[in-house]
Parts: C-alpha cells; sequence; structure tokens
C-alpha cells in the first residue's frame, strides 16, 4: 500500500505573538500559521491591529510578547531581519513614488534598493508590467496616474527583488471594479507561482474568493480556519425546506428528529439546522412526505461573509 503525505511546509507560524505600546495592548495572543502558497486573509476592523502585525512579522518593530518565525528566520533574532526582507514584499496603504520620473525609472530605481541585478531587473519589470497591464504606458511619468495605476505599480515595486512572501495592505482599497479585478487575478498569479500571501483586507467577498484560509481579528483572534468553515462555526449549517403549507404534522414530524437540532419556521418554509444536510436531507425529506407535506424546494441556507464577519465582531464587542 502506498501512503501519500502532502506536507504543506509553514511559510509564517506564530505563538502568542502580541504588541503593547506603553500600557495599550495593540494586539494579543495571535498565533497563526500560514503555509506555503497560500493566500491567507487578516480580517478586521479598523485598529483591530492588522498593521501592527504585519510590522511586527517583516521586523519593522519587535512584539512585547510570544514568538514568530517567518520562512524558517525567527522575528527576534536580529540577524534575522535582513534575511526576512529578502524574503517578503510588503504593500503599504500609501506607497510613494517619484511623480516626475517614468514608470521604468521609478520600478528601477526600487530594483537598485534591492540590488537587483540590471538585466534581471528589466525582465522583472516587463514580465509584472505586461501582468498588470501596464507595458503600454512603461514610459509615462508617474505624475499622471490614478489611483489604480499607481496601486497596481506599487504591487510590481514590491515584486522587484522576487519575494517568497508578499504582505498586501488592503491592495484594492479605492479601486474601480476593472482594476480591482486586475489586481486580484494578479494575486491569483502570483499563487500560482508559489508565493505565499499576507492579504489585510476589509473586503470578505474578496477575502472569500481569494483566501485557502482567513483569520478575523479584534486585538485576539476571533476565528482562523477556512472562509467556508467559517461560515459554518458561526451560524452551524441550515437546510431550508419550502412547501406549499407548513402543517403541524410536518413541522411536528421533523422537530422530533434526532438529527434536527434546531428548527424555524417561516411562512411557507422550515430552517432546521442539521450538522450534515447531505447526509440527513433524505431522511428529513422522507418523514416531511410520510407527514403529508408537499416539498416545492430543499436547499442549504446561504450566509453572507459579511453577516459572519459582523456577527462575530458583534458578540465580541458585546463580552
Ligand atoms: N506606534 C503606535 N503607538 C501607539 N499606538 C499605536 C501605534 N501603532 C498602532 N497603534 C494602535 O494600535 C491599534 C492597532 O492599530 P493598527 O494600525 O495595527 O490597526 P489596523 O487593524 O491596521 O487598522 P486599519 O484597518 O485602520 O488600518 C490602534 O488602536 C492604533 O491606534
Amino acid at each position: 500500500m502506498v501512503i501519500a503525505y502532502h506536507l504543506v511546509v509553514m511559510v509564517i507560524e506564530t505563538s502568542s505573538l502580541g504588541r503593547q505600546f506603553g500600557k495599550f495592548t495593540a494586539v494579543e495572543d495571535i498565533s497563526i500559521s500560514v503555509g506555503k502558497g497560500e493566500v491567507f486573509g487578516f480580517l478586521g476592523p479598523n485598529g483591530a491591529g492588522k498593521t501592527t502585525t504585519v510590522r511586527m512579522l517583516t521586523c519593522l518593530i519587535s512584539p512585547t510578547s510570544g514568538s514568530a518565525s517567518v520562512c524558517g528566520f525567527d522575528i527576534k533574532d536580529k540577524k534575522s531581519a535582513a534575511s526576512i526582507r529578502r524574503k517578503t514584499g510588503i504593500l503599504t496603504e500609501s506607497p510613494g513614488f517619484y511623480e516626475t520620473l517614468t514608470v521604468r525609472k521609478n520600478l528601477r530605481f526600487f530594483a537598485d534598493l534591492y540590488h537587483v541585478d540590471g538585466k534581471k531587473a528589466n525582465e522583472t519589470i516587463e514580465q509584472y508590467l505586461r501582468l498588470f497591464g501596464l507595458y503600454d504606458k512603461r514610459d509615462q511619468v508617474v505624475g499622471g496616474f490614478s489611483k489604480g495605476m499607481r496601486q497596481k505599480l506599487a504591487l510590481i515595486r514590491c515584486l522587484m527583488h522576487e519575494p517568497e512572501v508578499l504582505f498586501l495592505d488592503e491592495p484594492t482599497a479605492g479601486l474601480d471594479p476593472e482594476s480591482a479585478r486586475v489586481v486580484r487575478d494578479a494575486i491569483l498569479s502570483l499563487k500560482k507561482e508559489g508565493r505565499t500571501i499576507f492579504l489585510c483586507t476589509h473586503n470578505l467577498d474578496e477575502a472569500e474568493r481569494l483566501c485557502d484560509k482567513v483569520a478575523i481579528i479584534n486585538r485576539r483572534i476571533l476565528y482562523a480556519g477556512s472562509p467556508g468553515s467559517l461560515k459554518d462555526s458561526v451560524y452551524g449549517r441550515k437546510l431550508v425546506v419550502r412547501l406549499e403549507a407548513v402543517s403541524p404534522s410536518v413541522y411536528k414530524a421533523v422537530s422530533h428528529m434526532p438529527v434536527v437540532e434546531a428548527i424555524e419556521k417561516k411562512d411557507d418554509r422550515i430552517i432546521l439546522q442539521v450538522d450534515d444536510p447531505e447526509r440527513h436531507s433524505p431522511d428529513i425529506v422522507d418523514a416531511i412526505i410520510r407527514a403529508g407535506g408537499r416539498i416545492r424546494s430543499v436547499g442549504e441556507l446561504r450566509h453572507s461573509m459579511e453577516d459572519v464577519y459582523i456577527k462575530l465582531i458583534g458578540d465580541r464587542c458585546e463580552l
């Protein structure tokens, strides 16, 4: 017998990471792990501690508690900082450019800062200008660029030294839908190249579309896991059965079933909480028919990421 093991190499690992500013605790007890090639969504309201966490992971500030490693380097070890910077690229919220220089000259300037060899720099610049749809603008000065074009340029800038890990802070904020899509597609292309992406975002739809895993933070981690299991863990899974009419006998028949954890009646629908809808729905349908119910449709109740996020953040604020 051949047993196949799928080993995921962890690129970012943190254990009870925290940061105080004086007496103020910005983040505490952050324990997460991000595998190679994953897109990891870091979600949280304003002031939740996302940027503080990214700044610790990129060695811009040191933690006041806990530990973390990036690409195998300990962020607290002063000798690691240069290696971590070489292996990571960071897109900040307000990247600056030389307004009177062309796209190519700006990018060459940043490539030089990373000591990227001239020929390699030109190849990388061309590759990413094409990927982001900016190749035709390569000899234009940045001064006249729109916000969307600047954001794409900023992403290219942090790719100049071909980092293994990218920390992206709100990469699509303020972009029109078309530009946001180009940036999102580019993020997926970078993932396909095997790069690991740590994505801070407020855009829940974006997180759901792009991320393999998400963590919701509000000073502490409120949830970490896949976007799909996040919804299940907050709301449980729910089956919606629409009938011609919900009679007392149908209601009674399903409410007595051991697999039904909770039941709710809304007009011509019954909403049932069950741990495994795929497995239990045939028995539930049988029970309804035996009780004389006439079914119009059966489906699973879907919550949006936004519902889940608001509920999680709201519940924790009330504590
Ligand atoms: N250097 C600092 N000194 C004091 N407090 C700070 C410092 N940096 C951040 N903070 C505080 O730490 C908390 C977390 O800030 P942080 O910037 O990490 O949040 P964020 O989740 O990135 O927010 P946003 O989504 O608005 O960018 C905030 O209350 C902020 O005011």
